[in-house]
């Protein structure tokens, strides 16, 4: 079959996102609206294109530290229950919309304290909204199941706080937790008894490791805290040595102790490409370590990360990686499978999933495609 995915055609896929922060996705026009209503002051543009554009160039920085001085404006707007409601409700719209049937989608409750709520009210807030976004998307015929993550800020020193309340909400919506922020100079070991309360509470966890600092984090945050999962972890390539001229192939790759390890025990990495390009972390998607690491059959995702700050949807992320490695819907489908295997609901609940949405969304994609052709 020679049909290339068209963005189009992967809008109608059924797919899978496991690595999207709320405060990076609003709409620019709920911005303005937010902003008008809560009295926030300072945004950068007053119409929504503008906004929408300041925030991607803003972002396009090579340094993580100053793509995360933007979401100032969207936390900034996010600090009332009716705000984080309303964001929440819009981004499980927005991702429905987008053909994702499963997300998991994570905020800092404590980024959301500075109009008196508390982390509770924060919670339940976001939590109200994802349930009414869902019952919206599923009257306008596109289901969608959102589960949260809460993250602790790892500058910060609440970790063990936001754990807790993390298992405090895990049965009404809550599914994981995470650690986010500036990655240089705030190791996720500081972090640690947040780690060893949820792995004794029999609770999930991710860690932004491996993104703007390479693998001393991805070791810690997997030997030493525990992590399920790792946002990112594009840095993994520096332990795998590819042989000159062997570059498109992959073969005869070695890789050192931490990569096996990685990709032996099938550990989740939760890969953002457009995102990678605008911290520095990838060159451009072209040289996106993503390539290799497919070809070497990681546990490897396909993520949004910010899609305000990069302008992008899980569609348009795939659209891209089709542009750069000529991926068909059979590698699509591969990426979503893993996002749904690597999810943190019930093993039963992902596996209804897979058999009961992805595999028959493909299929008749497959063959709609492969029908127009004959
Ligand atoms: O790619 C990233 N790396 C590290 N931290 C991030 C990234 N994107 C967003 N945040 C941080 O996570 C917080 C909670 O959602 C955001 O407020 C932002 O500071
Ligand atoms: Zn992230």
């Amino acid at each position: 079959m020679t049909d290339k995915p068209s963005h189009e055609r992967i809008r109608t896929a059924p797919k899978v996102l496991l690595h999207d922060h709320l405060d990076g996705g609003l709409r620019p026009q709920t911005i303005l609206e937010l902003a008008d209503e809560t009295g926030y002051r300072g945004l950068p543009a007053a119409d929504a294109a503008a906004l929408g554009a300041w925030f991607a160039e803003a972002a396009d920085s090579g340094s993580l530290e100053r793509y995360l001085e933007t979401f100032g404006h969207t936390v900034g707007v996010m600090q009332t229950a009716a705000a984080l409601a309303r964001v929440a409700a819009e981004c499980a719209e927005d991702l429905a919309a987008d053909g994702v049937v499963y997300a998991e989608v994570r905020f800092a409750p404590e980024n959301h304290l500075e109009a008196g709520l508390s982390l509770e009210q924060v919670v339940e807030a976001v939590l109200d909204g994802f349930r009414a976004g869902e019952r919206r998307a599923a009257e306008a015929g596109r289901p969608i199941r959102v589960g949260t993550l809460l993250t602790a800020m790892r500058h910060a020193a609440r970790s063990s706080e936001i754990a807790e309340l993390a298992v405090r909400y895990r049965d009404v919506g809550v599914v994981g937790f995470d650690i986010a922020g500036a990655e240089a100079g705030h190791p996720p070991t500081r972090h640690l008894a947040a780690f060893e309360y949820l792995q004794r509470e029999n609770a999930h966890f991710t860690i932004h490791a491996g993104e703007a600092f390479g693998l001393p984090s991805i070791w810690q945050a997997l030997q030493w805290c525990g992590a399920d999962r790792l946002g990112h972890g594009v840095r993994i390539v520096d332990d795998i040595a590819v042989p000159e001229g062997a570059e498109g192939a992959g073969d005869g790759a070695k890789l050192g102790r931490l990569a096996a390890y990685v990709r032996d025990k099938r550990v989740p990495l939760e890969m953002c490409p457009s995102s990678n390009v605008q911290t520095g972390a990838a060159p451009s998607i072209a040289e996106h370590p993503i390539g290799l690491l497919r070809r070497l059959r990681f546990r490897v995702t396909v993520n949004t990360d910010n899609r305000l700050m990069s302008g992008t949807s899980l569609s348009r992320e795939f659209a891209e990686l089709v542009d750069a490695f000529g991926y068909g819907w059979d590698d699509i489908e591969w990426f979503t499978v893993n996002a749904m295997k690597s999810a943190f609901i019930p093993f039963d609940e992902r596996l209804a999933l897979i058999n009961g949405v992805i595999k028959p969304g493909f299929a008749r994609l497959k063959w709609a495609v492969g029908g127009a052709e004959r």
